[in-house]
């Protein structure tokens, strides 16, 4: 046995690889963890933790202006907000992740890691072996649009967007997702003339409509020019920055930030070697085991099953358990199962109005053979009323009619996000409406919208 000999050895030190890495070394596994960049993944520095930070206190000012009696200045201080916003990516420094990595026992190998056999990991020149398993937590990249002239133009992505130092005078956004929605406010809210670019009627088209609809509204009362039904076409340097045009657009920002999605990072790591396409997602079942090899593990963006920081650390955990215990068939539900993957979804969309979704929409659901009923309400309750004057907010449950128990909730309005866990559990609970009856929200907070759905329901 030599220094290069491991238990486990997992590929990319991102919040998913971390995760998996620090169960098998509590499982008492000797675990190498292998990052070609920074420890802490894309979420850590360009992508959950800067945005969040970018966007919260635009929120805290918006918050303070709807509840009269609160003195607030007119604007927010960019310059304070974009080194709160470095303090949270501790200024793109990873020592403090290596020095939590090696705290939990694991060993960090610094370097870009390749399959280069079974069980054997290439490391700049060094071969790492894995005797139980090798787990690919590489993430995702950014995918780029064939836009003509994109590729000679330089362009803003969500690291740009995330790390900035400096509010653009304008940005042109192209792409009505999470990133584009989110980007598209928090620097709005920073000063910049934004123009946000959507190829649909509204953003967010995964979404309930009506979510899209009143981010849209949002967007829009910050002074967001909103572009809908766009199909952009090419790109070209002009002067006063770049130009983004095509049918239905033509607009020119000092920056243009391209935000149309991400694909599973699986080019330069090997795959080929074992049947995988390189730039295509690892297919893998519910305890992570890449499909027909027996030592191959994959959690996270890199297998595209629900692209998020937490559900992927979710799958990590699963992971981390079935090669801590052998588990290979294991029941759904249990530790080494990320069951909850295929109904119980959540995400958070941080945009004033905020968008709070778990499990499927209803259009999803019926799609899914499912007999549904919805219920939709305003979010009008005594709590909504005091949070803010002038609250406006929505809410969706789905209802399987057969087993009576929620298969999907949306809420969207000012500060929703921490109303998603109760929905969240209902639906991993399998709870039905009639014992969420007695499920009693407190009054007068914002989640009294819950007993209104019953109620709506006809309970
Ligand atoms: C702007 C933005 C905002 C987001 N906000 C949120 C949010 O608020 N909430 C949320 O849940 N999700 C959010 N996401 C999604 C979230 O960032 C990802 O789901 C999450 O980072 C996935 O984690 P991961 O560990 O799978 O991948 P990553 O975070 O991408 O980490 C992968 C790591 O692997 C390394 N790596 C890759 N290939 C190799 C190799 N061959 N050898 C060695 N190392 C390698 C990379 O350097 C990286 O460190 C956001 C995404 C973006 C772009
Ligand atoms: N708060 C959060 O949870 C959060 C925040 C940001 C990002 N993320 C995740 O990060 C990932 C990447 O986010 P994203 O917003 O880049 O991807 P996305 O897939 O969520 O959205 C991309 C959008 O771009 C549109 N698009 C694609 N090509 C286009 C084109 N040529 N012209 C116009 N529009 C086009 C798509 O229709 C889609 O609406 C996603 O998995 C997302 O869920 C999560």
């Amino acid at each position: 046995m030599t220094g290069d000999d491991f238990d486990v050895i997992v590929i990319g030190g991102g919040p998913v690889g971390e995760n998996a890495a620090a169960r098998t070394a509590a499982g008492g596994l000797r675990t190498a963890l292998v990052e070609h960049e920074r420890l802490g993944g894309e979420c850590s520095y360009w992508a959950c933790m800067p945005s969040k930070a970018l966007l919260r206190p635009g929120h805290a000012l918006a918050a303070a202006r709807r509840v009269p009696g609160v003195p607030v200045g007119e604007r927010l201080d960019a310059a304070a907000v974009l080194k709160r916003r470095d303090g949270f990516t501790s200024d793109w420094d990873d020592s403090g992740q290596v020095a939590w990595a090696e705290g939990a026992g694991l060993t960090v190998v610094r370097g870009h890691g390749e399959l280069v056999g079974e069980r054997r990991v290439d490391v700049g020149g060094r071969v790492l072996t894995a005797s139980r398993a090798v787990v690919v937590c590489t993430g995702s990249v950014v995918r780029t649009p064939p836009l003509e002239g994109l590729a000679e133009v330089p362009h803003w992505t969500s690291r740009e967007a995330t790390s900035a130092h400096e509010v653009p005078s304008s940005l042109v956004v192209l792409g009505g997702g999470v990133v584009g929605v989110e980007m598209a406010q928090a620097w709005a809210r920073l000063g910049s003339a934004v123009t946000l670019v959507v190829s649909g009627e509204r953003p967010l088209p995964a979404f309930e409509p009506f979510a899209g609809e009143l981010v849209l509204e949002g967007l829009r009362a910050d002074g967001v020019e909103v572009v809908t039904n766009a199909r952009a076409r090419s790109v070209s340097l002009v002067a006063g920055g770049t130009r983004l045009s095509g049918d239905g657009v033509d607009v020119v920002g000092e920056h243009l930030l391209v935000a149309t999605g991400r694909r599973p990072a699986t080019e330069g790591l090997g795959v080929e070697r074992f049947g995988f396409t390189a730039g295509e997602a690892l297919p893998v079942d519910d305890t992570g085991r890449v499909a027909g090899l027996d030592w191959l593990y994959a959690a996270g963006d890199v297998t595209g099953r629900a692209p998020l920081t937490h559900q992927g650390k979710y799958a990590a955990r699963a992971v981390g358990t079935a090669i801590v215990t052998g588990a290979v068939s294991p029941e759904p539900w249990s530790a080494a199962a990320a069951t909850a993957d295929h109904t119980a979804v959540p995400q958070v969309v941080f945009t004033d109005p905020e968008v709070a979704a778990v499990g499927r929409t209803a259009a999803k659901a019926r799609e899914a053979g499912l007999e549904v009923r919805v219920v939709d309400l305003d979010i009008a309750v005594a709590g909504s009323a005091l949070h803010a004057d002038g609250y406006r907010g929505k809410a969706r449950m789905v209802v399987d009619e057969r087993t009576r128990t929620l298969v999907g909730v949306t809420f969207a309005g000012p500060d929703v996000a921490e109303l998603i866990h109760a929905a969240t559990v209902a639906i991993v609970g399998g709870v039905t409406v009639d014992r969420l009856w007695h499920a009693v929200p407190s009054y007068p907070t914002i989640s009294e919208v819950w007993l209104r759905l019953l109620e709506a329901y006809g309970l």
